[in-house]
């Protein structure tokens, strides 16, 4: 039977926050899909708020009922200390049980590991695409060697490319082994027509083919396949309900993909008397209240009526529909 690490777990219930610590990074991976906003830059960011004091990562934990978070980057030990200080306030606020993972292109060594102690869970390597062939004289199984005779989970993620089988004899070194499925992005896609592979279709970002590539190291319960769907949809949708169950107004309706609804009217007239006060909030040209409200007694709102449809938290508007 297949073993999800508790990452995984809590990140199929939308329960990991992203703690991206710094866009620098020394390696050219040619398939990296960080974007040209994040690449290069020194910036942080909790989920996608920008980090300007350590407090907004806090706030963006608090907010998502986060029970864990995944450190990432760029490389984020090139911050070591910003690494440190960051797990050190989410473990002193969330207790020792808000479990972290942290992403490294590197294998770490001893003394970078002691840092790493009691502040992260589990360490997540990614040796790069041209190391696979020789993985076992690579530092990265010394590497997961020391960190599991440390007490850390280890665990090596990869994106799903030819040669695949290649890492198999790294499998009795580590907890887990997550295969990406392989993720087209504006800052990877020439490399990607270069070696010859295309887009699925213009709305997964998934490179077909790329499943076929993982079907022998799957066969081991340690592998587990994260498609790119699954990352786009589910852990995205199952993070947004927790943030819209943390904060949607009483009129607001959550929907199964995690955004809110609610109805705007630009009113020609007082409000009406049995419309109660927690139903709904008041601008200076607008009030806000229950779709349904406006749409089924339209006559006791006169003015230009619509619903918003939007990401929960003031997020992004997704629809917007005239009444
Ligand atoms: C983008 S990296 C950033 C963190 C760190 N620098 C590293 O390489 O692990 C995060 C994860 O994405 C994976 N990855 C890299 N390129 C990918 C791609 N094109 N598609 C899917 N996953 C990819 C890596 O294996 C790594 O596990
Ligand atoms: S190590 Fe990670 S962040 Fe750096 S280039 Fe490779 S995939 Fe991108």
């Amino acid at each position: 039977m297949q073993v999800l690490s508790k990452a995984c777990r809590q990140c199929r219930e939308g329960a990991k926050m992203v703690l991206f610590v710094t866009g620098m990074c020394s390696k050219k991976c040619w398939y990296c899909p960080i974007s040209d906003e994040r690449r290069g830059k020194d910036r942080a960011y909790a989920n996608d708020r920008v980090i300007i004091r350590p407090e907004d990562m806090i706030e963006e934990a608090r907010i998502m009922s986060a029970l864990g978070t995944g450190v990432t980057g760029g490389e984020a030990l090139l911050e070591m200390d910003r690494v440190m200080s960051f797990c050190r306030l989410l473990k002193r606020e969330f207790g020792e049980e808000h479990h972290i993972h942290l992403y490294t292109g590197t294998a770490p060594d001893e003394e970078c590991l002691k840092n790493l102690k009691g502040l992260v869970d589990e360490i997540r390597m990614h040796p790069p695409h041209e190391v696979w062939k020789e993985i076992l004289s690579t530092d990265y199984i010394k590497s997961a060697k020391k960190a599991k005779e440390m007490g850390f989970e280890v665990t090596i993620e990869v994106p799903s490319l030819p040669g695949l089988k290649y890492l198999i004899p790294a499998l009795p070194y580590l907890d887990y082994m997550n295969i990406n499925e392989l993720e087209w992005s504006e800052t990877n896609a020439e490399e990607m027509r270069i070696r010859g592979y295309s887009l699925e279709d213009n709305y997964h970002n998934a490179v077909p083919g790329a499943k076929a590539w993982a079907e022998e190291i799957l066969k081991d319960p340690k592998v587990h396949w994260c498609s790119s769907t699954f990352k786009d949809s589910v852990q995205l949708r199952e993070r947004l309900k927790r943030i819209a169950n943390n904060t949607a107004r009483p009129f607001e309706e959550i929907t199964d993909d995690g955004t809110v609804v609610y109805g705007v009217w630009y009113p020609e007239c007082d409000i009406p008397e049995d419309l109660e006060e927690d139903q709904y909030e008041k601008y200076d040209d607008r009030i806000e209240t229950s779709w349904w409200i406006l749409a089924d007694f339209p006559d006791d709102f006169p003015g230009r009526k619509e619903i918003i449809e939007r990401y929960p938290n003031n997020g992004m508007v997704v629809e917007v529909t005239p009444l």
